[in-house]
């Protein structure tokens, strides 16, 4: 078994991977007659058609190919590749600090009303070992407040709603759960808040049982693999494997799959240590914040500004809307070069902070700077 640096990549996909690999299947992998010529960067080219193709449930998926794909969502393999760390400066020239290019943006969105758009893990609150104790600080929980005071603002979470409101706990923000497919308007005291009646989506609503009864098989079969924790999102489950020793991964991801091949419905994507099974309906990030963007009055504006902060590869799906639609932008919050959709960079959720302040202090000046009518 060798360590080698690959970059996955796809021409549809907009998700390229820069990953460590521990090769150990050529079906998987190219043999060495296969093998792309090296990349400048030392890596080499491998299609990500390919990986996600081993990577499906229905179709004989390898579990060699999850593996790699679950080491290739640690930022630990990322730290030690050299290479990445050469890149680093590149990447930020690409995808620059959002607090770096502040006046840039602000001189973008002229004229236009600004959208926010917020991921919960990650992004408002810290990366942390138990999901259940992933708190928000106060001083980010009251940014947020003043921020959807000046825009109107929604949290687009892979978590179910209930339990990433219990987080935030502001009712005046518009919430997306479960990656998109529990949606719900603010409860009170937005100005943002549109019509009479209380804004209510659930596209995935018939998965409801389906997503109950793979939870409850999860929990069971996963009891043997220690660190692992199944998390039910409602409308989707997720298989944490960030306290599992990494040589207990092939077999939880085993575990994972054996249970799936009965749920042709289910799919299953990747988080930051974190295996996801949702239901295969095209709804995502991306599509939620159109959705958004329409039950706001946006649909067919010209005039809107959405800005999309998030760290996760299904962030990754709005990144994408974002750019297609030519409005506003996506910003990654990540401390290692990653291929993105996102235009501008933030390292941790410390920094979103400062840039979410200093969008609501800009906002504060200028209404300051209004001519009284
Ligand atoms: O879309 P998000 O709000 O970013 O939700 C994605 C997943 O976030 C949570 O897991 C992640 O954060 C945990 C707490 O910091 C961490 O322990 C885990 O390793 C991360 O993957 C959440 O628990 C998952 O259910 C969400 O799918």
């Amino acid at each position: 078994m060798t360590n080698q640096n690959v970059v996955v990549s796809d021409p549809k996909s907009t998700i390229n991977l820069a990953i460590t690999v521990h090769v150990s299947d050529s079906s998987i992998f190219p043999t060495a007659a296969q093998k792309p010529p090296a990349a400048p960067g030392g890596y080499i080219s491998i299609s990500r058609k390919k990986l996600l193709k081993n990577l499906e449930i229905n179709g004989g998926a390898r579990i060699n190919a999850w593996v790699d794909s679950m080491r290739a969502s640690s930022p630990t393999h990322l730290k030690s590749t050299p290479s990445i760390t050469d890149d680093q400066g590149s990447w930020i020239l690409h995808h620059p600090s959002a607090l770096d290019m502040f006046e840039q943006i602000i001189e973008a969105s002229k004229g236009k009303q600004i959208v926010m758009f917020l991921d919960y893990d990650g992004t408002l609150s810290p990366i942390v070992d138990d999901p259940d104790r992933a708190f928000m600080s106060k001083k980010m929980r009251a940014t947020v407040r003043k921020l959807a005071k000046c825009f109107p603002t929604a949290i687009v979470s892979g978590r179910c709603r209930d339990k990433v409101y219990n987080f935030v706990r502001l009712a005046e923000l518009y919430y997306a759960g479960s990656h998109g497919m529990d949606i719900k308007g603010p409860a009170k005291g937005s100005k943002y808040k549109k019509g009479s009646e209380a804004l209510i989506f659930q596209p995935a609503s018939e998965f409801l049982p389906m997503i109950d009864e793979v939870y409850k098989e999860l929990i069971e079969k996963t009891k043997s693999t220690p660190g692992a924790k199944v998390e039910n999102n409602k409308f989707c489950v997720s298989v944490h494997f960030r306290c599992v020793d990494e040589k207990k991964w092939s077999e939880l991801a085993q575990v994972v799959r054996s249970v799936l091949k009965d749920y042709p419905k289910l799919r299953l994507t990747q988080g930051r240590k974190v295996l996801e099974i949702r239901p295969t309906i095209k709804w995502d990030k991306g599509k939620a914040l159109e959705f958004l963007l329409e039950s706001l009055g946006f649909a067919n504006c010209t005039d809107v500004f959405p800005v999309y902060i998030g760290d996760d590869r299904t962030d990754e799906d709005a990144f994408k809307v974002l750019r297609e639609r030519g409005q506003g932008f996506g910003i990654l919050v990540s401390k290692f070069p990653k291929d993105t959709n996102a235009s501008y960079s933030l390292q941790e959720p410390t920094q979103v902070m400062d840039f979410l302040q200093r969008l609501v202090e800009w906002k504060q000046v200028s209404l300051r700077g209004q001519p009284r009518l």
